[in-house]
Order: C-alpha cells, then sequence, then structure tokens
C-alpha cells in the first residue's frame, strides 16, 4: 500500500530552515525569496523550477513500482531525488548495503518496513533515504509542520543519527531538529514547530508533546523506530505507548535494529500494515523480503548474527582477576583503539580514574549516563578522532554508535542476554571492517553464557588460556592510590556497590548469582583494605529469614534456612551485618535497567525488594526516568534501636550549655602559643575580633573576609619589619662608633709620647734621624669614608670618621644604611686615586 499525502500547494520542496535549529538546509534562501518584491523574472522563474520538480517527482513515482532489490547494484539504479544522489555521490555512497537494497524499495512504496541486519551493516542510511524521499515527493514545506519523527533510545545515537542526516540530507531544504534530554528545553520548544524532521529520544519527545503547546504531530507522516526492539521494551512501554497515541495512525512506520522485535504485541502496538520483513526467515543471513498480509511473526525471526569479519574468543577468570586482567591487556595493546564494556557508571568512572592514575601509556576515555551532556558528546567525538585510545563505556554506548576502526570491544562484565552481547560485539568489525572482541566470564557465567551463544548466534566462540607470566598486577599501586586519595577510594566503593547491585538485579539468576561471588577477594582487587558493608544484600537476607520464620511457624516441619547455604560466599562482616538489624545508608534504593523480565532460576522475588534508585546503568535516562515511576512494593523493615553517632552526642552536648573544649598549641619549650587571630593586630583584624566575639561560631569561614585580614596584617608585619631592622642597625652603628672613638684616643696617646721623646732630645736610635715618619699612613685597622670633604687637607683625610657613623648622623633611612656594616668596611678599603697621590708624594718629600 502506498500512502502518500495529496499534492499541496506550497512554496516547494525546501526553502527553508527554522532560525537557530541545526538542519542541513539554510534559512537564508527562504528570507530572501519573502523580502525580493515580485519580480516577473524571478517568478518564471520559480515558475520553472516548481514545473521541473513536478517532473521530477512524476518520474520518480513511476518507477518506485519496478524497483527490483536484486537488480540494485548501485545507488543510481533507485528512483532516487537528484539532490539525494548528489548527496550520497558526494559522500561516497556509491553501492547500497544489503539491508539497503532491500528495505529502501518497498520504504519508498510507503510500505511498513522491519529491518533486520548485522551491526554496521549500514540500517541509518537504509531508513534515512526514504525518509527524505517522502518528504520530497510529497513536496513537504515548513508551513506542513512536522513530517517525520525518527526515535533512538540513546542520546548519542540521535546525534549520531542527525549527523548523517546533514550529510545524506544536504542539497535538502527540509529542517531537522535534535530532541534529545540534556539539551535547552526552551529552545527547542519554541523551533520545534518549524521542524520537518525530528530526531528525538523517546522521554524528551513525550516532554515535549505534554508540555509544548507548539508542538503537533498530526501532519506525521512517518515513523522511525532505530534500535526497535530496545525502543519497545520495557523500560520504554509507557512512554513509547502515550507517544504513539499523539501520531496519527495512518503513517508509515520503519523499525531498524540488528536484533529486531519479533513479538506480536509489539508489531500491534505500533499499528503496523502489512509489514515487510527484512532479514528475517531463511536464517542464512541474507536478508529477503517477506511480504505478508497478516502479523505471523512466529514463524519469522530475525536472524541474529554478529559481522562475518569479527573475531571472538572469551576467558574465564575469577571476579578479583578482571582487573589484573584488563590492566595487562591495556599495556599489551597500546596502540590499539579499545572499548571496554562494564555493567554500571560508577564502574566505568572508577576504572577511568585508577588507570588514569596508573598511567598506562595509551589515552584514556570514560562514557557513561551520569555524566553531563555536553561531555558525552565530547567524549563521543573525541572517540571518534583518536586512534590509539581506551574507552570504559556502559551499554550507553553498546548500541548504534559508528566509531570507526575501533579493534578491540572487551566486554569486562558479562553482558545481560545474547542481544547484549551482539551490540556490544558490533561497535567493532563495521562495515566489512576487521575487529576483535573479548567476552570475559567469571566461572559460574561461562556455562550458560557460551551455551546461549553457541545456540542462539550458531558461534564458535573459543576459549582464551591466559599466560600468567603476561600478567601484571597494579595491586599495590592502586592500594597506595587509594590511601593517599580519599576521594578514589569512595569512588571504588561505589563501584563495588554498584556491580554487586547489577549482577543481584538481572532478571537471569541462572546466569548472574551474587551470592557465588567472592566479595572479599573483589574488594581487594579494587584496592579496598575493608569491604564495604553490602546494605541491600543485608535487607535481603533479612527478608528472606523473615519469611522462613514465618513459614515455619505455619508448617513446623520445613527445615530452617541455612544462612550459609543462602549466602555460599557472602562475606564475614556481611553475614555478621545482615544478621543484625543495621541503619541504612541511603545506599540501598536500587532502579532496575529494565522491568520487562521475570527472575530467572533462583529463588529471588525481586518484587519484594526496596527498589527506589540506583544508577546500576543508565541505558537510557529516558528508560530510567520511566522505571523511577515504577517504584514498587517497599520492604517493611520493623523499626530499630537507634544508632548513638558522634553528631547526636555534640547536638547534646551544645543543648546543655557545656563547656566545649579548647584548642591550645604548645612550641618546643612547651610554652602555649597564642591563638594566631588572637596576635592580629591590624586594625580590620581587631574589628573582625569583636564582631566575632558577639556572634555564634557557625564553623566555617569566609574566604574573602579572611583574604583581607591576611592582606591587612601583612602590611602591618611588613612595617614592623622594617622598624626592628632600623633599631638593629642603630645598634651596629653605636657599637662601631665607640670603637673608633677608643682607637682615636689611643693614637692620640701614642703621638703625645712620640713628640715628648722628640722634645726631650732623645735620639736613642742613631738611625731616628733618617727614619719616615708614616704617622700620617692610613691605619688599616680604620674604616674610610667614601666621599672625603674636599675642604679637609689630604693627609687629614684618614683620620675621618668612619662611614658608617658619619652616615648615621646623615639620614637613618637611607636604604644603604641598612646593610650590614661588615660588608662596607670593605669597600672602604680601597682607596681613592688622591689618598694614593698624597701616599706618593709625602713618600718622594721624605
Ligand atoms: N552504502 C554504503 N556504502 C558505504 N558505507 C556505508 C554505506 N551505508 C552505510 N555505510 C557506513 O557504514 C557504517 C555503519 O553504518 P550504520 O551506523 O548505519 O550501521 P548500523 O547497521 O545502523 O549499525 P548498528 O546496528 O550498530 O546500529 C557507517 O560508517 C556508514 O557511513
Amino acid at each position: 500500500m502506498q500512502r502518500h499525502k495529496p499534492k499541496r500547494p506550497g512554496p516547494g520542496a525546501g526553502l527553508r530552515k527554522p532560525n537557530g535549529v541545526k538542519g542541513p538546509a539554510g534559512k537564508d534562501k527562504f528570507n530572501k525569496h519573502k523580502k525580493r518584491p515580485n519580480n516577473p523574472k524571478n517568478e518564471e522563474h520559480s515558475k520553472s523550477k516548481l514545473a521541473a520538480t513536478e517532473l521530477e517527482i512524476q518520474q520518480l513515482q513511476a518507477k518506485y513500482e519496478e524497483i527490483n532489490a536484486d537488480e540494485i547494484k548501485i545507488f543510481k539504479h533507485f528512483p532516487l531525488s537528484q539532490k539525494t544522489q548528489k548527496a550520497l555521490a558526494e559522500f561516497k555512497y556509491t553501492n547500497p548495503t544489503p539491508v539497503q537494497r532491500e528495505s529502501i524499495g518497498p520504504a519508498l512504496l510507503g510500505k511498513d518496513v522491519l529491518g533486520a541486519a548485522v551491526t554496521g551493516s549500514g540500517k541509518t542510511l537504509a531508513f534515512l533515504i526514504p525518509v527524505l524521499e517522502h518528504l520530497f515527493i510529497n513536496k513537504w514545506s515548513r508551513s506542513d509542520g512536522v513530517g517525520a519523527i525518527i526515535i533512538s533510545p540513546t542520546r548519542e545515537l540521535a546525534y549520531q543519527i542527525f549527523e548523517t542526516l546533514k550529510k545524506v540530507g544536504k542539497h535538502h531544504d527540509f529542517s531537522a531538529g535534535l530532541i534529545i534530554g540534556g539539551k535547552n528545553l526552551k529552545f527547542e520548544r519554541t523551533r520545534m514547530d518549524q521542524c520537518n524532521i525530528l530526531i528525538c529520544t523517546p522521554g524528551r519527545l513525550l516532554q515535549h508533546m505534554d508540555e509544548n503547546p507548539l508542538f503537533n504531530t498530526s501532519s506525521m507522516e512517518m515513523l522511525v523506530l532505530d534500535e526497535a526492539d530496545r525502543c519497545l521494551d520495557m523500560g520504554f512501554q509507557k512512554t513509547l505507548n502515550s507517544i504513539i497515541e499523539n501520531f496519527p495512525p495512518d503513517r508509515q512506520t520503519l523499525l531498524f535494529s540488528a536484533t529486531q522485535t519479533n513479538t506480536v504485541q509489539d508489531l500491534a502496538r505500533l499499528n503496523l500494515k502489512d509489514p515487510v520483513y527484512v532479514g528475517y526467515g531463511n536464517g542464512e543471513g541474507t536478508p529477503t523480503v517477506t511480504s505478508s498480509s497478516s502479523i505471523s511473526v512466529t514463524e519469522s525471526r530475525a536472524v541474529l548474527k554478529v559481522p562475518e569479519l569479527l573475531q571472538q574468543s572469551y576467558v574465564v577468570l575469577k571476579l578479583e582477576d578482571k582487573l589484573t586482567m584488563l590492566w595487562s591487556f591495556i599495556k599489551n595493546h597500546l596502540k590499539q583503539k579499545i572499548i571496554v564494556f562494564v555493567s554500571s557508571c560508577k564502574q566505568a568512572k572508577y576504572l577511568y580514574e585508577i588507570f588514569c592514575k596508573l598511567r598506562p601509556g595509551v589515552g584514556l576515555l570514560a562514557l557513561y549516563g551520569t555524566l553531563h551532556q555536553d561531555r558525552r558528546i565530547a567524549i563521543y567525538e573525541d572517540f571518534l578522532r583518536k586512534s590509539h585510545v581506551v574507552m570504559f563505556a556502559t551499554d550507553v554506548a553498546s548500541r548504534g554508535l559508528d566509531f570507526p576502526s575501533v579493534n578491540w570491544v572487551v566486554q569486562l562484565d558479562c553482558p545481560e542476554d545474547v542481544s547484549q552481547y551482539i551490540h556490544r560485539a558490533g561497535r567493532s568489525a563495521r562495515n566489512k571492517s576487521r575487529g576483535e572482541c573479548l567476552l570475559v566470564l567469571t566461572p559460574s557465567e561461562e556455562e550458560y553464557m557460551i551455551g546461549a551463544l553457541k545456540e542462539q548466534l550458531n558461534l564458535d566462540i573459543h576459549c582464551v588460556q591466559i599466560d600468567p607470566k603476561k600478567l601484571f598486577s597494579p595491586r599495590v599501586k592502586i592500594e597506595a592510590f587509594l590511601a593517599q586519595f580519599p576521594e578514589l577510594r569512595a569512588t571504588a566503593q561505589r563501584a563495588y556497590l554498584a556491580y554487586l547491585k547489577s549482577v543481584f538485579l538481572m532478571r537471569n539468576k541462572r546466569l548472574f548469582n551474587v551470592f557465588s561471588l567472592d566479595l572479599d577477594a573483589y574488594a581487594q582487587s579494587l584496592g579496598l583494605a575493608v569491604t564495604p558493608r553490602v546494605p541491600f544484600l543485608e535487607k535481603f537476607l533479612w527478608r528472606q529469614k523473615q519469611l522462613q520464620k514465618s513459614k515455619n511457624t505455619q508448617d513446623d516441619e520445613v527445615p530452617e534456612l541455612d544462612e550459609k547455604k543462602v549466602l555460599p560466599k557472602l562475606s564475614k562482616s556481611q553475614a555478621f551485618a545482615a544478621s543484625e538489624d543495621d541503619d541504612d545508608d541511603g545506599d540501598d534504593f536500587i532502579k532496575l535497567k529494565r522491568r520487562d523480565h521475570e527472575v530467572e532460576g533462583g529463588p529471588i522475588d525481586l518484587a519484594e525488594i526496596d527498589i527506589k534508585k540506583e544508577n546500576a546503568d543508565d541505558d537510557d535516562d529516558d528508560a530510567n526516568k520511566e522505571e523511577d515511576e515504577a517504584t514498587d512494593e517497599l520492604l517493611v523493615v520493623p523499626k530499630r534501636e537507634k544508632l548513638v553517632t558522634k553528631a547526636a552526642l555534640a547536638k547534646k552536648a551544645l543543648k546543655k550549655n557545656l563547656q566545649v573544649n579548647s584548642k591550645l598549641k604548645f612550641d618546643d619549650e612547651g610554652e602555649t602559643v597564642a591563638n594566631v587571630r588572637n596576635q592580629m593586630k591590624s586594625l580590620v583584624a581587631k574589628n573582625q575580633k569583636n564582631q566575632d566575639k558577639h556572634k555564634d561560631d557557625d564553623g566555617g569561614i569566609s574566604l574573602v573576609l579572611s583574604k583581607n585580614l591576611m592582606a591587612e596584617e601583612d602590611e602591618y608585619d611588613k612595617q614592623r619589619f622594617r622598624e626592628l631592622v632600623k633599631k638593629r642597625h642603630k645598634i651596629q652603628r653605636e657599637k662601631l662608633r665607640k670603637k673608633a672613638e677608643r682607637q682615636q684616643a689611643e693614637e692620640e696617646d701614642d703621638e703625645a709620647e712620640a713628640q715628648t721623646a722628640v722634645a726631650d732630645g732623645d735620639d736613642g736610635d742613631s738611625d731616628s734621624d733618617h727614619s719616615v715618619d708614616l704617622s700620617w699612613l692610613p691605619d688599616p685597622d680604620k674604616i674610610y669614608s667614601k666621599k672625603p670633604t674636599t675642604s679637609e687637607p689630604n693627609n687629614q683625610r684618614h683620620e675621618k670618621v668612619p662611614e658608617s657613623e658619619s652616615a648615621s648622623e646623615d639620614d637613618d633611612d637611607e636604604d644603604d644604611q641598612d646593610e650590614p656594616v661588615h660588608k662596607k668596611s670593605k669597600l672602604t678599603h680601597k682607596m681613592n686615586l688622591l689618598d694614593t697621590e698624597a701616599i706618593a708624594a709625602n713618600l718622594l718629600g721624605s
């Protein structure tokens, strides 16, 4: 059945793009057309353009019925608009992939399509080309509103589809909008009604439907669900049902996924009419078209496949050895692009942080749902660009993301089922490229998981034995880092709990058994010296015990529940704590990732567990939102005695007005050191001290105030220091002056003695007449002034007052006066030219 909108008058195919909304088209063109006055030439031109478009549309439509998938070898063989063909050629899309060959034809004819094809086989183009062609054929214009809505389960995938649409719709003028959580809601609100193609995540779309009066989907003619099985699973059930209610029933629906849905209910919900199945049926892996007049999905199952060029292997390890294995693996693959999948964001965060500290020698990234949206997109683009990098990711990155040249996918935590395995593994070996996938299993997971893979995928996956010589344990370093950084330790504790919760909440209890894990060993492997308590397990055990007791009272013959059997490997600390009624730490609010499952293989009744909030996984924010609403029966835990905490005791003491102890500091001599605040001398500090006295101490400090106080104090300290220096110099100068006076007095005494001797005619020594008078020579023990007073005779200059002394008379505040005296004395020992001349003249004269 071909459902085409009646051709409508309008400005023709594509002349607009709403202001500010990113899209494949430019809006300037439209505005120019609007402003331009009616020019007969322009009118003629646009008329002929319209006529050409009309003719092109008629010719294309005529060819739709003749499309034969087997004959299509290149895109040119498809009756596609010139604008689409041009863009395809520009981006080197020449030959359609099998899923494109099979699905584009029926989609162009307006049929509903269920497309299943291996990961990386080009499903995005398989639905984007029909969307563009549909709007083109129907001459969609801005005034026609939303024509097609594409729904993706994750924001990154929606962003990626949007980017591909920008490429392939480059020459069309339709407007497109990316409507995902974490973006500006107001901005989207004002622009949405002007978009022709919307790419959205379910939660955000529903939010607009509910809150945005401008948003109207009555014109919508095409609905696409990418990763349809995920969109339709119970995580999104309520949201998607509400969304679908708002859509016109007479629309075309395209569903695509590598693991397609095959439940009758899903297809009925979507109101599919005569759907065409692509990639269902023969089990050979080549997509086949099966037209059916009624939905009989039991006969046709989507073919589950992994890419042909993907090499798969698995390794069996104890949980506590995973980190060592991962570290060794990364160290051995430094020149590769690797994605490591874990089951919770807290694990991804911890691995990223601890590996950053360990520095493996390759770039590291982490992509998980609790990051800010802009950061998520930045990391996504970073990983796209880089060629040697390791990215720790949750399943938010497992579906649809098209990272080029990923060498390895490491599934560090066991996938929930075969579908999840396929999607994770499919991030590598995309579009005929090679890649490898390593699945890490614990001994208890091996049998079930490998059995399921072999059965459902017909896989011959081989087990890898690890060479112990190639294992390097980073345990000691990790422990050291955790001891050094308390925040990192807290992240490790959260990662530990998050992993246990994810295992505990898995539906398949035969595959995931939290009680088979050695929790102490696991905690140690993360670098934790003490095994953290696991409140939700304690609560669960308590509940089990209560159930057992009530059963026993009803039927005495039933043996009592043996706790050791229920919790074979639960650490001693937990077993002990579990037996007591302990306090909640607020960390036991748990949110199920998926709620469409029955619990398999175990005695655990999940409905009775307190399920509220947890980010064990973040596969999609919208799914989580819905799951939040699905909070169930609360576990009734009896009231317990209140714990006496330090904070409570402190409060009690404060109430009683008890004198709180004050802190005293002592120096090395045992003297008390005064409070620093009390020593502050500046005016501001004193004022502040007074204010503090009249104010209750709220325990905090004001950084701004403290900064000002310190600046003031600093000024005060500097001034005090200057004064001290001056004082010291003064004392030094005084000492020197006294010394000089003493020496002068001694010399005068000597001279007087000598003169007395001459006057007495004492020539005791015959040589004395001939002896030279050297009394005028400078005394080497004295300090001489640098600048002798010119008015004084040369021979007296040497007797001048030492410089320091004269300086003291000049100016005490001179900077150079502060220099230590012993330095200056060295300088003054250098005689100037006049001194030397005087000496020479005296010598000659004598
Ligand atoms: N006809 C084509 N020729 C060449 N490359 C193509 C063609 N179609 C798609 N591709 C490229 O193949 C890669 C994978 O395409 P796409 O992401 O659509 O795969 P997918 O089937 O949606 O994968 P997944 O199941 O993981 O979502 C992309 O890089 C895309 O550009």
